[in-house]
């Protein structure tokens, strides 16, 4: 294993092996950190931790524990992998877990940067945009577990660091992967050793990627990883040959916990194709009068590509956890998610799309899928994955697809995949 990844979720992870694998590394994911040794034809292998809003000790602890799986794997390098949305609180999870990382790796120079163009995540002046709009306002500020409600990535780093914050202005990058190096450098000279990096294109992640040839830990959003695959190619450290994909036949679920905007988009476009759908009160879920199982028997009378979905509008979303609590209603939610997902394998579901992080994560958990191999692109962000002999997986991010993404996924992940 050459690179060590460390995602602080799941669809987050399987978005950043999306890209490895694209550039043409034999990556795998694995569910939380591995007991056993990895196969030795892995050269990127990705630990998913459930760790994006955990309590920011449990994050810490588990991120160490999978360094040091990672480290006892020979990775060279190490790659903290967050959401492209930065998606964090004041108090953490990004400054605590890559203080962390970096004080084991005795890395004084970090860069962060979400910035993922194809997906409308850029990164300009140290602030995050979503496609036109300030992240602060582009949907991201009502999210329901960590609303992003400042757009400037070196002020929302400092809250959760207790080390200097510096950045990589866009001017800087443009000129080549030396300029940066010396700009990281200087700023962590200045007592800023994590440097916020802009970066608004592709052509950009590559310089940043270059840049950061053989830096111990480099933190980002899948396109910090767009240019570390060439750094290991040109020293002839990757095979050639790319792993072969199969689709799966079968039955197929859509479940999504999602409440993201793209995903609601999604989810009123699949019900606009005529698929069946059934909308989840989480009310219900948290008084016990309807549950996994219900909800398993109606999907198993389905044909197409049935779809179970919580996800609701911010007012909705707010107003159940004004009552309930937020946790609460996440927990119950989440744990209705992978119950749901035990059952449909159970029945007979081969193939299985998730939208949402945390409720993919939870699913992947329920199920007990340990090794995930990465296979094609669904859509930017989003690959085909198997799990094991009959069960094939797309894990959605909130953010991410076109409208059309469940019908797409279910097609690509049988027989047209
Ligand atoms: N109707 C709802 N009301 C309140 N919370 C919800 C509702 N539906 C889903 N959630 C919770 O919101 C969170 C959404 O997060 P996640 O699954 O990561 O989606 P995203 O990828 O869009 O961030 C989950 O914890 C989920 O259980
Ligand atoms: O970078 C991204 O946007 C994704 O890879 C990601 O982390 C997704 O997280 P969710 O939006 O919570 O699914």
């Amino acid at each position: 294993m050459l690179l060590g990844c460390i995602g602080d979720d799941f669809t987050g992870s399987s978005d950043l092996g999306n890209t490895l694998a694209k550039a043409g590394m034999r990556v795998v994911q694995y569910s939380g950190v591995p007991t056993g040794p990895a196969d030795p034809d892995v050269e990127a292998g990705i630990v998913a931790l459930k760790s994006r809003s955990l309590p920011v000790e449990e994050a810490v602890r588990l991120s160490l524990e999978a360094l040091e799986w990672l480290q006892e794997q020979g990775c060279q390098q190490i790659l903290f992998k967050y959401c492209s949305t930065f998606d964090s609180t004041p108090e953490g999870n990004i400054g605590p877990v890559a203080e962390a990382l970096a004080r084991e790796l005795e890395a004084d120079q970090v860069i962060f940067c979400p910035a993922f163009p194809a997906a409308g995540r850029t990164v300009y002046q140290g602030c995050l945009f979503v496609g036109d709009r300030l992240l602060n306002d582009s949907g991201m500020e009502n999210h329901p577990l960590t609303p992003m409600t400042d757009p400037d990535l070196r002020r929302w780093l400092a809250l959760q660091s207790t080390v200097g914050v510096g950045h990589v202005p866009a001017a800087t990058v443009w000129q080549g992967a030396d300029a940066v190096r010396d700009r990281i450098a200087a700023e962590s000279d200045a007592g800023k050793p994590f440097v916020i990096c802009d970066a608004i294109r592709d052509e950009d992640l590559l310089t940043l990627g270059a840049a950061a040839d053989g830096a111990p830990l480099i933190t980002g959003g899948s396109g910090i990883a767009l240019g570390l695959p060439e750094n290991f190619r040109r020293q002839g450290l990757l095979s050639p040959e790319p792993p072969v994909w199969e689709g799966q036949v079968g039955r197929v679920a859509v479940l999504s916990g999602s409440c993201s905007r793209a995903t609601r988009g999604q989810v009123a476009h699949h019900i606009g194709l005529g698929e069946a759908a059934l909308e989840i009160d989480p009310r219900e879920v948290l008084a016990g009068t309807f549950g996994a199982m219900d909800a398993a028997e109606w999907v198993l009378g389905q044909d197409g590509a049935p779809l179970v979905f919580s996800s609701a509008d911010p007012r909705t979303v707010r107003a159940v956890q004004a009552e309930y609590g937020t946790e609460e209603v996440a927990h119950a939610l989440e744990e209705f998610f992978a119950d749901l997902a035990r059952y449909l394998v159970d029945g007979g579901v081969t193939r299985l799309i998730t939208a949402g992080g945390e409720t993919s994560g939870a699913v992947v958990e329920g199920l007990e899928l340990g090794q995930l191999d990465i296979g094609p692109e669904i859509a930017p962000g989003v690959p085909a994955i198997r799990a094991g002999e009959d069960l094939v997986l797309a894990l959605k991010s909130g953010n991410f697809g076109a409208e059309d993404f469940f019908d797409r996924a279910a097609r690509m992940l049988g027989d047209e995949g």
